[in-house]
């Protein structure tokens, strides 16, 4: 364990921000497509992080969120799990964020406090989506217990309805949170509501961060002011979006456009042909090469010939 409570470094966080898979080990018996033997690989971080930085110009990670099927993780997998990203990603990566939501407030908090201790560079947390808040209120109660376990971390709230069933308004939930969450420090604003993301974005102080977290309509949310980019296809597109983001900072809209038209073309073929986190994951392995193994049940391995199918069209969409 490394040295417990230095203050985190608060650096604004923007640009672009992988949300990572979480290495399992593909050994043991594998049947039709689902593996029986499902343990984290800590030791895939450390290759991982050396490839977003070199082949992908990557060098923010979000970790144990969607894409890293936090919430089929124990919470000692969890600790594990943040602590390597961290420890590794010293030195070679700018700011690791540790998403730490669970349906139990103490589970929340335990994690919280231990992304502290490891020296994390910020906490997410979604909305407990068993127990659902009923309002804007109750969400915002719910989220200062879990920073009080953290104070020193700056603290995001990580909006995702479509997993959570959580559809609270973002802009009415944010109102006067840092009265009661000093360390609130932004968003990672996962749906397509651009009105409600512009009305947060038009309320946050300069010091916050709205990051924008649906890959394939990023240029509409850049438009709109958001910050930089939370997303699972950042993982194996990253080194195209950061191309994307500075024509749209230098005002080549043409050049942005194009780029996200090819993502769009790439994720609606995905789409169509089922794309879940399996899916997602098995295409990471084939175009990355990295062996980050399957996912846990119940997200189903993805077939072969699916990722194939994918990687394919990639190829043709961005040839070499
Ligand atoms: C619902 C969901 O998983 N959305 C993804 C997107 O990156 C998504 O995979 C992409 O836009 C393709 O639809 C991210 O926002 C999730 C994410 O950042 C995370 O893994 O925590």
């Amino acid at each position: 364990m490394m040295s417990i409570m230095a203050p985190a470094a608060d650096k604004k966080l923007t640009g672009l921000v992988a949300a990572t898979f979480t290495p399992i080990t593909s050994e043991g018996p594998i049947f039709f497509t689902f593996s029986q033997n499902s343990e984290i690989n800590l030791s895939g971080i450390g290759p991982y992080i050396d490839y977003l930085k070199e082949k992908q110009g990557v060098n923010k990670v979000f970790v144990n969120g969607t894409t890293g099927e936090s919430m089929s993780l124990s919470v000692e997998e969890r600790k594990l799990l943040a602590e390597e990203w961290c420890r590794k990603a010293k030195g070679k990566m700018d700011q690791v964020i540790v998403h730490v939501g669970c349906l139990s407030l103490k589970d929340t908090q335990e994690l919280a406090h231990h992304a502290a201790q490891i020296e994390a560079d910020g906490i997410a947390v979604i909305a407990p989506s068993f127990f659902k808040p009923s309002s804007a209120d109750v969400l915002r109660t719910f989220l200062q217990e879990v920073a009080s376990a953290a104070p020193t971390l700056p603290f995001y709230y990580y909006h995702v309805p479509s997993v959570t069933g959580v559809n609270v308004k973002v802009r009415e939930l944010i109102e006067g949170i840092e009265k009661v969450i000093p360390s609130f420090r932004g968003i990672k604003f996962t749906e397509s509501d651009l009105m409600d993301l512009g009305q947060c974005i038009s309320y946050s102080p300069p010091h916050w961060s709205v990051l924008y977290g649906v890959d394939e309509q990023l240029l509409g949310a850049l438009a709109m002011g958001a910050h930089g980019a939370v997303g699972s296809t950042y993982n194996y597109v990253g080194c195209h979006v950061n191309k994307l983001i500075s024509a749209f900072e230098t005002g080549d809209l043409v050049q942005a456009r194009t780029i996200q038209f090819k993502i769009q073309e790439l994720l609606s073929f995905a789409i169509k042909l089922g794309f879940d986190v399996g899916v997602n994951k098995q295409l990471m392995n084939e175009l990355s090469g990295l062996d980050l193994g399957p996912p846990r049940l119940p997200v189903m391995t993805c077939p072969a010939a699916r990722a194939l199918a994918i990687k394919q069209k990639y190829d043709s969409i961005f040839p070499e």
